[in-house]
């Protein structure tokens, strides 16, 4: 679908195409600061999302945008279920190679939706304890797959925050690949205030983002802001940038980077460092020897390294979709 949409976005004007009141060309290269403007957007929501505004400021990267703007982007039902359609789409479209997740509007995102998403949670339905139980854990189990999509997705996922980023917007950059941050930005593991115990995956990656359990697990039991400084030096981002525009041009750069390199090399760094991540050093090492024994005989490997020889960027190169 989001090809399609793409196909017919493109159709409509050779080359360029405008989505939600900016121009983003697709197969040419603009000055980052203007693609940076234009990824900011003005409209509303992608159809059939309500709550996620998809543009390519490039032809093999997607800006996703949480876009509830005047409800801060606060998590809603339709989010929940429009994340995953998202991500598995973009996970099979070949054209796109590397992904940047923003919030439109004041900040990032206030989290979890208050309003809309306790009553689904709070009403289970069931004949009995075990059955009502069941269908909690089922629920918690969709609303996990909502941030583990971002991790599953092969592509790389750059998120970039600005104003202020709660509770279950930690869940959700704690699945992304790379994470930038506004000097204004603020973290906040906030789930211990509303009553409950993290379950969408801080308490699960956070420890494997952050070098600190202590502060982790200051962070989870205390609910206290983080603010960029800290978030920088504890490892939560690796770059602060001075406002929205200055970063959003600095993500676009950053995935324009992934973009021009081997997409067999990317993904598989992707895939291994996760599992890596999840399993101890002999293991990922047989891993990593199992995944080269066929992505080694990719012809990207000759490119680049010819590239390499001759002392020019591997972006120099053109490498077929994957
Ligand atoms: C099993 C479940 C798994 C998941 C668990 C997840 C848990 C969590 O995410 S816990 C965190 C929940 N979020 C919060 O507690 C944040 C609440 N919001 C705020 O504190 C403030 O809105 C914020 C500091 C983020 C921004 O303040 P600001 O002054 O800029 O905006 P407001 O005037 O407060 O809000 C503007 C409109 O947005 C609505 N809104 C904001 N946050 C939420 C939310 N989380 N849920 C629903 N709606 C939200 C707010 O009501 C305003 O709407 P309106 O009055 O219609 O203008």
């Amino acid at each position: 679908l989001l090809k399609l949409r793409l196909e017919v976005s493109s159709l409509s004007s050779a080359y360029s195409t405008k989505i939600k009141g900016g121009n983003y060309a697709l197969g040419l290269q603009l000055p980052s600061q203007t693609v940076a403007r234009a990824m900011s957007s003005l409209g509303g929501a992608t159809p059939p999302y309500t709550t996620l505004a998809i543009s390519r400021p490039t032809e093999s990267i997607t800006h996703v945008e949480l876009h509830r703007p005047e409800k801060r982007n606060a998590m809603n039902s339709a989010f929940w279920s429009e994340m995953v359609t998202c991500f598995n789409e973009l996970s099979e479209d070949a054209q796109c190679r590397v992904v940047v997740v923003s919030g439109a509007g004041k900040l990032f995102t206030a989290g979890i939706d208050l309003m809309d998403m306790m009553n689904s949670v709070l009403q289970p339905e069931g004949d009995d304890t075990a059955r009502i139980s069941w269908g909690i854990k089922k629920k918690i189990k969709k609303l996990q797959e909502t941030f583990s999509v971002i991790e599953k997705c092969p592509k790389p996922v750059v998120v970039a925050i600005h104003g202020a980023c709660v509770g279950a917007g930690v869940d959700m950059i704690t699945a992304c690949d790379i994470r930038l941050c506004t000097q204004d930005a603020w973290f906040q593991v906030k789930e211990v205030d509303i009553g409950l115990a993290a379950d969408v995956g801080t308490l699960q990656r956070l420890p494997k983002v952050i070098g600190s359990q202590s502060l982790v697990n200051e962070l989870a039991l205390t609910a206290r802001k983080m603010y960029a400084d800290e978030a920088k030096s504890s490892g939560l981002v690796s770059r602060v940038f001075a406002d929205k525009e200055a970063m959003m041009a600095g993500a676009l750069e950053i995935a324009g980077e992934i973009a021009g390199r081997s997409p067999v090399a990317v993904q598989g760094t992707k895939i291994n460092l996760i599992y890596a991540r999840n399993h101890s050093v002999a293991d990922g090492l047989d891993y990593i020897a199992t995944w080269n024994m066929s992505m080694l005989q990719t012809e990207d490997l000759m490119k680049s390294a010819q590239a390499a020889l001759e002392k020019k960027s591997p972006k120099t190169k053109t490498y077929s979709k994957l």
